[in-house]
């Protein structure tokens, strides 16, 4: 009880602080937004989607909007020229990333890239990763394990489409290729169920990704951090412990194996790296596991959110299905499957996979930080404030996009847009110095994989549904992804049978 009343007499200490502060500060012209309530200011507009809900409160307060989450002022973009202003015009100023709880447990101090504060430290992790691990020439040195992954998947749901008019958890088989993708390229091998620990591998990363999303409490209430009301801390601190031993069994069998490998995974590049002392920073096995969680968590789950967004929108659109795969049957024909190499032949795939990425925004809300004080369109931000670049609503924004809530990969025909980060109207990837260093990786997996299920399978679903009836409910984390498992049954449709 005491412990409670402690609380609310601190609760209220700093809220009466933080108020006078604010009268202060409020001659400064701040976005305009939505009234916020004393303490929690504007937390409780927000529910289990906050990318759409953000949205809605834009369509009052305008595309560049001010809210407070707990103590943390909050700066919410909402448009294609204003996200331009914050990703290029003044990207030096709002590179930075808040302060993350689950970084600190599992990535060592938010020693990782994607947490990493704006600085020198991220630059040279940045760099490290994008020329050793995530170049175009380490990225071709995997093609052949991409292409046998994929035919090993399809080749297992070819068997279950034998069984006459058999439904398959297809979520389920993509999210497992995606894991076994992204570990064969990163530890060389893939995981079964029973490593990690006795929970099983998926259930491990699982819980590592619904913690990493878990809105913390401490991070808008700094003060209520240590008293760790919601548990997440201590969950994080075993979890840690659990990854820990695992990433260190990784590296040792490394250590081990080294002479005798001809391909390097990136665990061996990075024992090179760490060998060689060749860094212009410390550079230890603590670095090393954090990269590699950042790996886990940055490409398992966009990756295979991305392409069952994709096959979800074929579904409920047959006649841009059928259209794909007729473009499939005169670039490859029905007797072969399809090869990377192809990938570049295949203008349709490539308005269709836009499309997807357009209306479906896996990261929609990756947080920044001001690094300084900053005039934006005539708005004060103040330094620390946390900077959310909505995707989502710029990517459905109906100035910009002519039906903007529809999937319509047609849109594309004669238009150069392109996802890459140049055009600010479509930014899957996001822009500038924080934009996606794995976009090249992340592009050829999403590509390869859809036209591959799209080419060698009709696709029918469960129980007489019709494909309108087929819901886009979505679920907000590190990748927003479906609500429900996509349920369908496929029939084999190569004459190589
Ligand atoms: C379709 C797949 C993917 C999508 C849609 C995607 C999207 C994104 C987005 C939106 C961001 C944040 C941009 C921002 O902060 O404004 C990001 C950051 C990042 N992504 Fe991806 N990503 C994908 C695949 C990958 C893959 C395959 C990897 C690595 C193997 C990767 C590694 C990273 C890393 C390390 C960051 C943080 C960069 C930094 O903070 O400097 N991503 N990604």
């Amino acid at each position: 009880m005491a412990v409670i009343w402690a609380t609310l007499v601190l609760i209220f200490i700093v809220y009466a602080f933080y108020e006078l502060l604010n009268n202060i500060q409020n001659r400064k012209r701040y976005p305009p937004g939505p009234k916020g309530l004393p303490i929690i200011g504007h937390l409780h507009l927000l529910g289990k989607n906050p990318h759409q809900d953000f949205l809605k409160l834009a369509k009052t307060h305008g595309p560049l909007m001010y809210v407070r989450l707990g103590l943390v002022p909050t700066i919410v973009v909402s448009s294609a020229d204003t996200a331009e202003k914050f990703l290029k015009t003044y990207d030096h100023i709002f590179a930075s990333r808040p302060h993350n709880e689950a970084a600190q447990y599992l990535a060592y101090g938010q020693k990782n890239m994607i947490n990493a504060k704006y600085g020198p430290y991220w630059r040279n992790m940045r760099k490290l990763c994008t020329q050793h691990l995530l170049s175009n020439q380490k990225i071709n040195s995997f093609q052949s394990m991409r292409r046998q992954q994929v035919e090993f998947m399809i080749k297992s749901l070819k068997n279950e489409a034998c069984d006459h008019r058999v439904v398959v958890d297809l979520s389920a088989k993509i999210s497992s290729l995606s894991a076994d993708l992204t570990c064969l390229m990163v530890f060389g091998k893939k995981y079964m169920d029973e490593d990690l620990d006795k929970r099983g591998f998926k259930a491990v990363i699982e819980e590592a990704e619904h913690l990493a999303a878990t809105p913390h409490l401490g991070e808008f209430f700094p003060f209520l951090g240590v008293i760790d009301l919601q548990g997440i801390t201590r969950r994080l601190k075993d979890l840690s412990k659990v990854f820990d031993e695992f990433l260190e069994k990784i590296i040792d069998e490394h250590v081990q194996s080294r002479d005798q490998k001809q391909s390097k995974d990136f665990v061996d590049t990075m024992l090179d790296i760490m060998q060689s002392g060749e860094t212009e920073f410390q550079f230890d096995r603590r670095h090393i596991k954090a990269i590699l969680v950042d790996m886990l968590v940055a490409a398992v789950g966009t990756t295979a959110t991305a392409i069952e967004w994709i096959i979800t929108e074929l579904l409920r659109h047959p006649q841009v299905m059928k259209k794909l795969q007729k473009e499939l049957e005169q670039v490859i024909g029905l007797e072969k499957m399809v090869k990377e190499s192809d990938l570049e032949n295949l203008n349709y795939l490539d308005m269709v996979v836009k499309e997807g990425l357009r209306l479906h925004s896996v990261a929609p809300l990756i947080p920044h930080e001001a690094v300084e004080d900053c005039i934006v369109n005539n708005f004060y931000i103040q330094k620390g404030s946390r900077i959310m670049i909505n995707y989502y609503a710029i990517q459905r924004d109906p100035n910009i996009w002519p039906g903007a809530e529809k999937f319509l990969p047609e849109r594309f025909v004669g238009s150069s847009i392109d996802i890459r980060g140049r055009d600010f109207q479509l930014l899957p990837f996001g822009s500038g110095r924080r934009s996606c260093p794995g976009m090249q990786l992340g592009i050829i997996i999403v590509q390869l994989v859809v036209a591959q299920l799209v080419h060698c399978f009709d696709w029918e679903l469960p129980n007489g549904m019709q494909p309108c009836e087929l819901d886009v409910e979505e679920h907000f984390g590190l990748a927003t992804s479906r609500e429900h498992p996509l349920m369908v049954i496929p029939t084999y449709r190569l004459n190589n049978a």
